[in-house]
Order: structure tokens, then sequence, then C-alpha cells
């Protein structure tokens, strides 16, 4: 459905925000995981052809979308990561304007525009201004205006930062429901809102694709080696076989989870290894190969 091919970016500054991406995908829900700066807002915005790669090509459902961007926006709807300012516009009236200048016909954008309200839950505000709006209002309006013209490709940029947990459950409740014959990527650091979601997954690690899998068999290979404890085992004592990957907090208590084919100490229990562990330690192999170039 979508296919990138040697994709390549580098900012005016010098930056090298994408090296060679290439990705093919299929429909359903993809989630595009990497740290911050890693590049993920720099290919969403390339995909979304809002700026151009110096190098690479890319296609959606076999037609090239550098060569004629006009044919993937009809297909395409997105949700930046910032919106800016919102105009002083009522939220139904600024749907209408963003379908018009998708170019839907007003036969086809009033039902839909009802649809979306209804789906979002904003029908209740939809004669508010959008720049009154609260963050998860301002975002599910993003959501409303990506949905609009019934795109087969959605780019959705960190749709859940700023939810709160009911709002974040709403997004995923309306990407589930839309999500079937079309391609979602959802660009996150959040992991636990891909490994909800998704069943695709591709890593972006400092403008590189280091892994891109189903999210079941990425995780498969660390089945009976990821250990939870509540004592610290320092990092040095790190080796090829043992990876200190996390460490959270329980009731203001400490636990490390530990990559390590045996048990690391006395007091290890082995846990089932999760999508956040196999990002962990993908993201420590590449700082180690950071360090040893
Ligand atoms: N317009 C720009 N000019 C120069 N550098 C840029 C520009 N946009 C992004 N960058 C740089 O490119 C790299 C990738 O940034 P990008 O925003 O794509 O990453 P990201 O993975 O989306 O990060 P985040 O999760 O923090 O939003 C970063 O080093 C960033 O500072």
């Amino acid at each position: 459905m979508l296919a990138l091919q040697g994709i390549d970016k580098r900012y005016k500054d010098g930056t090298h925000a994408l090296k060679e991406v290439s990705l093919e995908l299929d429909c359903g829900m993809i989630g595009l995981l990497g740290p911050n700066g890693a590049g993920k807002s720099s290919l969403m915005r390339t995909l979304a052809c809002l700026q151009a790669p110096d190098f690479g090509s890319y296609a959606f459902e076999g037609e090239n979308c550098l060569e004629n961007p006009m044919e993937l926006r009809q297909k395409l709807g997105y949700l930046p990561q910032y919106f800016g300012v919102y105009p002083n516009m009522s939220c139904a009236s600024l749907l209408e304007h963003i379908a018009v200048l998708k170019g839907l016909p007003a036969k086809k954008y009033r039902p839909q525009i009802d649809f979306l309200l209804e789906l979002t839950n904003l029908s209740a505000v939809a004669g508010k201004s959008v720049a009154s709006f609260s963050g998860g209002m301002k975002q599910r309006f993003g959501i409303a205006q990506a949905l609009l013209g019934d795109p087969k490709l959605i780019i959705m940029d960190e749709p859940t930062s700023g939810l709160d947990p009911a709002e974040r459950e709403r997004l995923h409740d309306v990407l589930v429901e839309v999500s079937t014959k079309k391609l979602i990527i959802l660009s996150t650091h959040i992991v636990e809102d891909i490994e909800n979601l998704c069943h695709h997954v591709a890593m972006l690690i400092s403008g590189k694709i280091v892994e891109s899998a189903d999210v079941k068999q990425l995780i498969a290979p660390l089945e009976s080696k990821v250990w939870a404890s509540d004592i610290y085992l320092p990092n040095s004592s790190d080796s090829t076989n043992q990876t200190t990957l996390s460490k959270s907090y329980k009731f203001g208590k400490p636990s490390w989870r530990i990559y390590s084919d045996q048990k690391p100490m006395a007091n290890a229990t082995l846990v089932e290894a999760n999508l956040e562990d196999r990002y962990f330690l993908e993201l420590h192999k590449q700082a180690q190969r950071h360090v040893s170039v």
C-alpha cells in the first residue's frame, strides 16, 4: 500500500534528520516509535508532502507521491503535532472550511461533518470557537479534520499527547473504529499506545529505521529473558547477555527490568516481555554502537 525508498532529509543547518528510510506498509494501524528528535515528525511531514526529501521516493497504492502530490492529498488525512494558531471560527464552520479546501462537495461533507462531530464527541460544542477549546477538545477537533473526506492514508503525529486517560481511551476507540481498509500511521514515543493499537511497528532512531516488523514477532525473542527486580543491578555488570532495560516506580518504590539469558540475581522474577522492553533493548544497542564508533 505504502512504499518508501531511501528517503533522506538534511535541514539547512546540517541536521541529518532522515537517513535513507525505506519501509513497506500494508493497511491497518502502524506505529512509528522513536525517542525525541529521532525524526518522526520529519518523516510524517515528508509523507504528508509538506516537505520534500533530498533523496528518495515513495508511492501510495502504486502512485508516485513526489511526482503527483495532489493525487495523494485527496487520499490523505493528517494530524500534525502542532496546529499553531486557530482562527476564531466555530468548530463546525472550521470543519466546513477545511472540507472545501480538501475539494469535497457540500452534499458529501455535510453529513460527514455531523458524523465526525458525533464520533469525536464534539456535537454539543460544534457552535463554539475552536480557539476556546481545551487541549483534549482541540486534539479531537484535529482528529475530526484529519478524517474528513474518508481518507485512505491517515498520518497522526503524537495524537495522544496532552490527553487525559479518558480522552486517550476515546481516541483509541475512534482509531479502532475507522482503521479497517485504511493505513493509519501513528507516530509517538508512547510505547503503550502502539502496543494497545498497532499490529506492526517501525522503530526510528537517529533518523534510521532500525526495525520494522509485527509487534508480536519483535517481542517473541525476549520471552523468558526479561526479569524484574527491586534491587539495582549496576550498569557496569551489563554484558552481551545482560542489559538493564528500564527503571520504573510503583507506590514510590523503584523496580528495574533486566534482559538476561539467566536469572540475574536471587530476588529477580521472570516477567512477560513487552514492546517497551524490546524498544529499550534497541535504544541500548544503538547507544552501544554509537559509543563504539
Ligand atoms: N526545520 C528544521 N530545521 C532544522 N532542524 C530541524 C527542523 N525540524 C527538525 N529538526 C531537527 O531534526 C531532528 C529530528 O526532528 P523531528 O522533529 O523530526 O524528531 P521527532 O522524532 O519528531 O522528535 P519529537 O518526538 O521530539 O517531536 C532533530 O534533531 C530536530 O532538531
